[in-house]
């Protein structure tokens, strides 16, 4: 059953609304798209809703990792570091395949690939929230890392992707990106809910929760955290390999590293002179919210937050 409100009515352009029994669809022009599905907003024109509706059953593999973030928390930089470990191709870059089809987006299948027959050991990355995992993912199989990083720098690094992005709703200013961020009606639905949500649901996971902002801090440590994890034995010269590929320095300037191919080609950027990698600092945030932006998120943060035990110790050491 499809209800529609034509967009162009009484001379200026609306939204259009397509209601499905779950789903709606909001469509601000031709290309922005957010689907909201189960009650969590994906990139509309990513998404697959019929992968979505068994996404419950996807088989899910022992030996599978999956990475899971936020949007703009520090996705691409932990699918070089777990690529690199993995695949002595990726970390000497003998093969030069682009990051997203080392490790694609579970619920945005960008390349059409058949996960049920990738070989093992399968790496995902996903922004999906802690209800909408597989249920195996539920069960314990497979291991997770989940990165977090300080809301206000996710705030700041969603705002110029957006802007960047074809497919993602443009904002004149912060100011009007934050609204939408506050309000969850960005793709990835709200930060709070979405690091509380796997946070308070860990002990039904096999998961490991790092901060980008500790990354950042020391890299070799995160990457040793990783390793630990992963169970994975590497040599202190195959290690440094990983190190070195994951230098925000080396990742910027390499095409395959910034999914320059799909973003320039593919899906589409507004402007010719981005990259996907952008500042990869910690406390850029202060450099574009007004004194009053700031207090406004503190207070909606300590609201939201207040009784959260994860201890977020971002602001030390800013820039
Ligand atoms: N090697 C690296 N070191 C530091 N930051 C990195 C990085 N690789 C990616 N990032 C940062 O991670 C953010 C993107 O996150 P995601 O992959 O989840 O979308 C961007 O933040 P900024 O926009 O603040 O620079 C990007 O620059
Ligand atoms: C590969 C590019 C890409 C585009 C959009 C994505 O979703 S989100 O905006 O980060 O939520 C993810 C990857």
């Amino acid at each position: 059953m499809v209800k529609g409100i034509s967009p162009v009515h009484f001379g200026f352009v609306l939204p259009v609304l397509r209601i499905f029994q779950e789903k709606v669809i909001i469509m601000d022009n031709t290309d922005v798209k957010l689907l909201k599905y189960k009650g969590y907003y994906f990139e509309g024109s990513l998404a697959d809703v019929d992968f979505l509706e068994h996404l419950d059953d996807f088989e899910i593999r022992d030996d599978d990792v999956f990475i899971i973030t936020y949007p703009k928390s520090g996705t691409i930089w932990t699918q070089q570091i777990l690529s690199s470990i993995y695949f002595e191709g990726h970390r000497n870059r003998a093969e030069t395949v682009e990051t997203i089809d080392r490790v694609p987006f579970l619920e945005y299948n960008m390349h059409k690939m058949d996960y049920l027959k990738r070989p093992s050991p399968r790496l995902f990355s996903s922004h999906i929230p802690y209800y909408l995992a597989p249920k195996d993912l539920k069960n314990k199989k497979a291991k997770i890392i989940y990165i977090y990083r300080n809301p206000k720098d996710v705030l700041t690094s969603y705002f110029h992707f957006s802007n960047y992005l074809v497919t993602l709703e443009a904002s004149d200013n912060m100011e009007q990106f934050m609204e939408r961020f506050l309000e969850g009606k960005v793709v990835g639905s709200l930060w709070f809910d979405h690091v509380r949500g796997w946070y308070e649901h860990r002990h039904d996971f096999n998961i490991l929760f790092l901060m980008y902002e500790e990354m950042n801090k020391d890299l070799r440590s995160s990457v040793l955290k990783i390793n630990h994890f992963l169970e994975k034995e590497l040599s202190e010269e195959d290690l440094d390999a990983v190190v070195n590929q994951a230098t925000f320095q080396n990742m910027k300037y390499n095409p395959q590293a910034n999914y320059d191919g799909i973003l320039k080609h593919e899906i589409g950027t507004r402007t010719n002179d981005g990259h996907f990698l952008r500042k990869g600092t910690i406390g850029d945030w202060k450099h574009h919210l007004t004194v009053d932006q700031n207090e406004r998120f503190d207070r909606i943060f300590h609201r939201k937050m207040k009784d959260f035990p994860l201890k977020f110790i971002w602001d030390t050491n800013e820039e």
